[in-house]
């Protein structure tokens, strides 16, 4: 069993929803075990900024399947949830990344471990630093104090409570 961190996004209609739906999703794979769920954050769009603001969170999951069975897990539940890919960078109902699997790199032209961008993105180190082992040291953890989560348009907007997200007060 190996540990691996995901990456979820959404700014593409309800955005609450979808992301409810997607880690239902992994929790229903047999093939995956969801462990940790982070808050959702809701943040700025980076890349193509003409698009609406993202929801994004994160999972850590244990699996036996090697990292493409897994990504092709991930990518078949967006699908699923009719994600329809046109502009790159652009605007979507549910995202899925691959962060990291394990502790070995890859690099192929379906997969890319760790995921090539993670360290440039507060939208993906602020969720995954919520799920990351306290007993690990966390290896973005410079990256993650250079931003300043005010300018990169970052806020907590609610917390997984087990079943669904809860709206922060
Ligand atoms: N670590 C990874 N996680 C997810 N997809 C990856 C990864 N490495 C390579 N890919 C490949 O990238 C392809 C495009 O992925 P996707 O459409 O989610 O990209 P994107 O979210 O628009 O941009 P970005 O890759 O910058 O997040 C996938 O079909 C997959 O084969
Ligand atoms: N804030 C934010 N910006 C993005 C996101 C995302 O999930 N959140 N995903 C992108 C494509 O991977 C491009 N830009």
């Amino acid at each position: 069993m190996q540990e691996a961190f995901v990456a979820l996004g959404a700014n593409l209609g309800d955005r609450e929803s979808s992301l409810t739906e997607a880690i239902r999703r992994l929790q229903a794979d047999p093939y995956l075990e969801v462990r940790r769920v982070s808050a959702v954050y809701e943040t700025a769009p980076v890349g193509f900024t003409d698009q609406p603001s993202f929801l994004n969170m994160a999972v850590s999951l244990v699996t036996e399947l090697d990292s493409i069975l897994l990504l092709r897990r991930l990518l078949a539940i967006e699908q699923e949830m009719g994600r329809v890919r046109d502009i790159r960078w652009g605007p979507r109902i549910i995202d899925l990344d691959l962060l990291v699997h394990g502790d070995v790199p890859m690099e192929t032209s379906e997969l890319t471990l760790p995921h090539p961008r993670m360290g440039q993105r507060a939208f993906v180190l602020v969720p995954l630093r919520d799920v990351w082992p306290e007993e690990a040291p966390f290896p973005w953890e410079a990256e993650l104090s250079a931003f300043s989560l005010a300018e990169e348009g970052i806020k907590r907007f609610a917390e997984w409570n087990g079943e669904g997200l809860r709206k922060e007060l």
